[in-house]
């Protein structure tokens, strides 16, 4: 696999013509393009058709479902007749889905949001023994693989435990990735590519990063280059 089809770039804008300009600019580049809430939400499921035509060799379309069983298992459904390669749940809520046929999109499960650490998990009201986000994320990573799902999103901090659990082959995608004195935005559980894919990372989401660099396809190439690198200090199988 070459590096780039390791990086999933985040189209976190607000309409179509913008996603389908930053999709024909990074193609080059990126071997996976992210369909989240807010493009979804504002350009409709035909976005993931444009951005299909403007050169995404892969879609993976983020809408984080979480709800009653009936309206997630419609949603699925309706998300994976869109024909696109990944979709993501809530990971606790994956049971649901394990008795269905989703075609050809690989279900992730989402474990606990980069954007919390443990004192927005204590404020949240969960148990001290869950408050440390990793024993939050294996747990939940444990619901995802008895379920079924290809795998799971949860932050580098997590990768090499989670991989410990889930095995060689599960997709272990991670967000939050920022170079090294890069901006953390709203992100709490953050790290570097090179790190994030060496502690076992299959794939890294980077949204603003890229999106916000003065030249999107060279700071698009420095993430792939911090790919390589992480892979380069993997132990060997
Ligand atoms: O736990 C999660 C799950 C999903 N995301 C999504 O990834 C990108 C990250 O964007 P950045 O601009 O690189 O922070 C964004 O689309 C999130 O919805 C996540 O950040 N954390």
């Amino acid at each position: 696999m070459n590096p780039r089809d390791r990086l999933i770039f985040a189209l976190d804008v607000d309409n179509a013509d913008e996603a389908e300009d930053l999709v024909r600019l990074l193609a080059p580049e990126v071997g996976v393009f992210k369909v989240g809430l807010e493009l979804f939400v504002a350009a409709g499921p035909s976005v993931v058709e444009r951005v299909r035509r403007a050169g995404a060799r892969a879609i993976f379309l983020d809408l984080k479902l979480h709800d009653i069983p009936a309206t997630m298992r419609a949603a699925a459904r309706a998300a994976a007749g869109l024909g696109v390669d990944l979709i993501t749940c809530h990971a606790d809520q994956a049971g649901i889905f394990a008795d269905m046929d989703l075609g050809g999109a690989k279900l992730l499960g989402v474990t606990v949001l980069t954007s919390l650490g443990s004192q927005e998990l204590k404020a949240m009201g969960y148990p001290p023994e869950l408050q440390d986000p990793q024993a939050l994320v294996l747990r939940r990573a444990s619901l995802a693989l008895a379920a079924g799902c290809a795998g799971v999103v949860c932050s580098g901090l997590e990768a090499a435990a989670v991989r410990k659990v889930l095995g060689l082959q599960a997709f272990i995608v991670c967000p939050g990735i920022r170079p090294a004195s890069g901006e953390v935005h709203d992100q709490k559980r953050v790290m570097t590519p090179e790190r994030a894919i060496a502690a076992g990372a299959s794939h890294i989401v980077v949204g603003r990063p890229i999106r916000t660099a003065d030249d999107p396809p060279a700071a698009a190439r420095a993430m792939a280059a911090g790919i390589a690198e992480g892979l380069a200090q993997r132990p060997p199988a």
